[in-house]
């Protein structure tokens, strides 16, 4: 099958490399000219493991290529991908300019009939909005074409990306056409996984109730959290013994910093706004996003707590991405406690294996260190902010020899703290009991 995918991020390259995976001649249509470039040399614009060689490879085959306008290719397709990002308004809703757009020019340049689909984070009643615009386009050009749409809603992981996009738990397929289910069909030929076909409605609404819940999870195990450390309970071992009921589930139950990145904070807050243009409150959500924002602003507190204050201190920030594996620093909990600690006086040294760049354009005055070792030296404290792998296989031992103070706090619960105490740290993570946490 012949698709464009309009949207050169996260989404539309992971969708379009999966695509070309299974079979299917991709064009990936992108606005911005410097990524066409980019993507045009087999070079991606962001950090996804195993993505950029497969991007290549496709680029190589011919299997997929990059256009900077969606007249070129579209009337070579038997489907539209829309991809393109949903963020946040001022009131919290989804800014569609970049959605609406599409769907006019798509209503603007197709000459042949077409499924259009929606990838992109969408509210309620966009499908339908979206069949309009097109609609009225083609109706404003006097031809009559067969246009269905679809609401295809993307499950993807950031640094899981491609493994889920080929794998997914679920895929979710919401039309009124029959021509387009059977499209969608073909489309997924080769993924074995449950296929729900729904209302397009629905469609939306799963998505956005899909991250609200697993954003609830989180803010749930946080505050959890907080009473544990009241109560001298450790809430690694509560969320174990809760999760093991198969009716709660496992996943999505560590308690650390904080959710980040750029869907959970933007998509419950557009849930909400959703809510409240129906006159709705959503008490859940509310206390969701409270309890989010206040998550770091409660771990830096324990840190001055244990240095008395931050004023003159050198703390160490190990990890500024939004989760490990991704250079993404939307809405991360580093650019939160960076903020905090430079209220407080702080020096700050920082070190994440991908994301530094990122954060030195915005935080240029920071020191930007070459290992964690360095971040380290002479610190009073150092701040775990991300679990990436080498962190918690780094040798501590040698680390606490450059620090002025041998203070641990991590903030994803992602080292032993037996091993840190027996090293000599004071050592502190997210929920633990009186015996886990201390020198
Ligand atoms: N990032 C993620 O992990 C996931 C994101 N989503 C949703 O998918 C959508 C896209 O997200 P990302 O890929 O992260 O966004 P992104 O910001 O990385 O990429 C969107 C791309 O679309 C391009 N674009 C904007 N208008 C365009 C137009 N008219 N024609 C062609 N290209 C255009 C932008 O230049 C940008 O490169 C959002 O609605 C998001 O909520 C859903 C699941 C996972
Ligand atoms: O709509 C989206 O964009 C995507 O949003 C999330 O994916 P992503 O934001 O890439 O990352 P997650 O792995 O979900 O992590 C989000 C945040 O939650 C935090 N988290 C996650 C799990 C946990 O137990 N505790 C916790 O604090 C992570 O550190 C991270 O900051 C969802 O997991 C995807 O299914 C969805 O497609």
């Amino acid at each position: 099958m012949k698709i464009t995918v309009v949207g050169g991020g996260y989404v539309g390259i992971t969708t379009s490399v999966a695509l070309a995976s299974s079979g299917h001649t991709v064009h990936i249509v992108e606005i911005n000219k410097a990524k066409v470039n980019q993507l045009n040399k087999g070079k991606l614009p962001f950090y996804e493991d195993g993505v950029e060689e497969k991007l290549r490879w496709f680029l190589t085959s011919g299997q997929l290529s990059i256009h900077h306008q969606l007249e070129d290719c579209i009337n070579e397709s038997d489907a539209v991908f829309i991809a393109v990002g949903t963020p946040s308004l001022a009131d919290g809703s989804a800014d569609l300019t970049a959605v609406d757009a599409v769907a006019e020019q798509i209503g603007s340049y197709t000459e042949r009939d077409l499924v259009v689909v929606t990838k992109s984070t969408v509210p309620v009643g966009s499908g339908e909005k979206i069949n309009q615009l097109i609609r009225q386009k083609l109706s404003e050009r006097g031809v009559d074409l067969m246009v269905d749409t679809v609401s295809n809603p993307e499950f993807l992981r950031e640094g899981k990306a491609l493994y889920d996009a080929l794998h997914p738990d679920r895929i979710v397929i919401g039309t009124s056409s029959d021509r387009a289910r059977h499209i969608m069909k073909a489309v997924y030929h080769d993924l074995h996984c449950p296929v729900i076909y729904t209302t397009i409605e629905n469609a939306e609404m799963i998505k956005y109730a899909s991250n609200a819940f697993l954003a609830m999870k989180i803010s749930y195990v946080n505050e959890l959290a907080r009473l544990c450390e009241r109560t001298n309970t450790n809430v690694q071992h509560v969320a174990e013994g809760i999760g093991l009921d198969k009716r709660i589930g496992s996943l999505f139950l560590n308690a650390g910093i904080g959710y980040g990145g750029s869907c959970f904070p933007k998509d419950v807050k557009a849930l909400e706004a959703i809510a409240r243009q129906q006159g709705l409150t959503m008490h859940l959500l509310e206390a969701t996003m409270r309890i989010n924002e206040t998550q770091t602003e409660w771990f830096v507190n324990k840190l001055q707590a244990v240095l008395h204050n931050l004023g003159g201190k050198k703390i160490a920030l190990l990890g500024l991405s939004f989760k490990p594996d991704t250079d993404d620093i939307r809405e991360a909990a580093s650019l939160k406690i960076i903020h905090l600690l430079t209220q407080r006086n702080a020096s700050i040294s920082v070190y994440d294996p991908q994301a530094m760049e990122n954060v030195k354009n915005l935080h240029p005055q920071l020191y930007y260190a070459s290992s964690s070792y360095d971040a380290l030296k002479n610190a009073d404290a150092a701040l775990l902010v991300t679990e990436w792998e080498e962190f918690k296989h780094m040798d501590w031992e040698k680390a606490k020899m450059n620090m002025k103070q041998p203070i641990v706090m991590d903030g994803r619960n992602a080292l032993s703290p037996s091993v840190m105490k027996k090293l000599g740290f004071y050592y502190d993570g997210v929920g633990l009991n009186d015996t886990q946490k201390g020198g």
